[in-house]
């Protein structure tokens, strides 16, 4: 059989860590990118033992390590578009900063990750006026979740209308754009995320799932946000596309462990 080469694929880059139990960071954005037929290439932050139920144990990378992964993919395949996900200390995300600014990378996602979803500290706490400050905006589109929102705003959100203020408060600090989360929200807002660009502020819904699996929901928008973008769709489509990707991910949600257990990222291939 002669071999069909593929001309033209989209490559994606995550800098993120680890998941063992393999429902978000790396793993999920690897099987995101390859969900839409986009090549992922990944420069690994840190390792994190990890299950369900929750984090074990955190083990970070060296900058260097780091930036070697990033120059090693970039230098020779090139990227389209680059997400950001668990950076764990201000030594690394200053490290991401430079080499984002010094190789010119641009559709650049960045997803705040702080806490996860089953309550782990996922971020230094001297790391995140950093991450603020210099990664943020370099993005293209950042985007927190619920808690996350909080602390970068320093609201407290409750309502839409609080959604609304952290959006345009963190648009304020420079950032390009922003899509505040509701997965962490309750009632009727479960699922709702505001999207502010300076301009429009707008509410983006799809259905509620009723489901307890959301582990790696966050890392799954942020990657379908990166693998739209690399694909050449603006961002606006990216981000309509990749909501309806992870509400579909999440009504194939896996039940799997102990504890809260990750979206289906590739369940919507068996839909009859
Ligand atoms: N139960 C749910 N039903 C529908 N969408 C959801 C649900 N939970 C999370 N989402 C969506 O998943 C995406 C990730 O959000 P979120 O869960 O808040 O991120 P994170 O994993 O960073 O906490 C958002 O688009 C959010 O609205
Ligand atoms: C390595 C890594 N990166 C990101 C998250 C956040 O994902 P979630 O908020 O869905 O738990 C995580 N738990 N682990």
């Amino acid at each position: 059989m002669t071999c069909q080469t593929q001309l033209n694929v989209p490559v994606a880059l995550t800098i993120a860590g680890s998941d063992s139990g393999g429902g978000a960071g790396i793993q999920a954005d690897l099987k995101t990118f390859a969900f839409h037929c986009v090549h992922g290439t990944s420069a690994l932050t840190c390792v994190t033992a990890q299950n369900t139920q929750g984090v074990s144990r955190v083990d970070a990378l060296p900058p260097e390590a780091v930036v070697a992964q990033i120059e090693a993919v970039v230098s020779d395949i090139g990227v389209q578009a680059t997400k950001t996900g668990m950076l764990l200390n201000q030594e690394i995300i200053q490290a991401v900063a430079t080499q984002v600014k010094i190789l010119g990378l641009d559709n650049l996602v960045v997803d705040p990750v702080m806490v996860s979803r089953t309550g782990a500290q996922l971020i230094d706490d001297s790391a995140v006026q950093c991450l603020r400050d210099v990664l943020m905006p370099l993005a293209a589109i950042v985007t927190p979740n619920r808690y996350e929102a909080q602390i970068l705003s320093g609201l407290a959100i409750h309502t839409l209308e609080d959604m609304q203020a952290a959006a345009q408060c963190i648009h304020q600090l420079g950032v390009t754009a922003v899509l505040v989360k509701g997965g962490g929200m309750t009632g009727s807002l479960r699922g709702v995320d505001v999207w502010f660009d300076g301009q429009e502020l707008s509410t983006l819904k799809t259905e509620q799932v009723e489901t307890h699996h959301t582990h790696g929901t966050g890392c799954t928008l942020s990657s379908a946000i990166t693998a739209n973008l690399a694909q050449g769709k603006d961002l606006g489509s990216a981000v309509r596309c990749a909501k309806d990707y992870v509400t579909t991910a999440l009504n194939y949600a896996l039940d799997m462990g102990q504890g809260t257990g990750p979206v289906g990222h590739f369940f919507p291939l068996l839909r009859s």
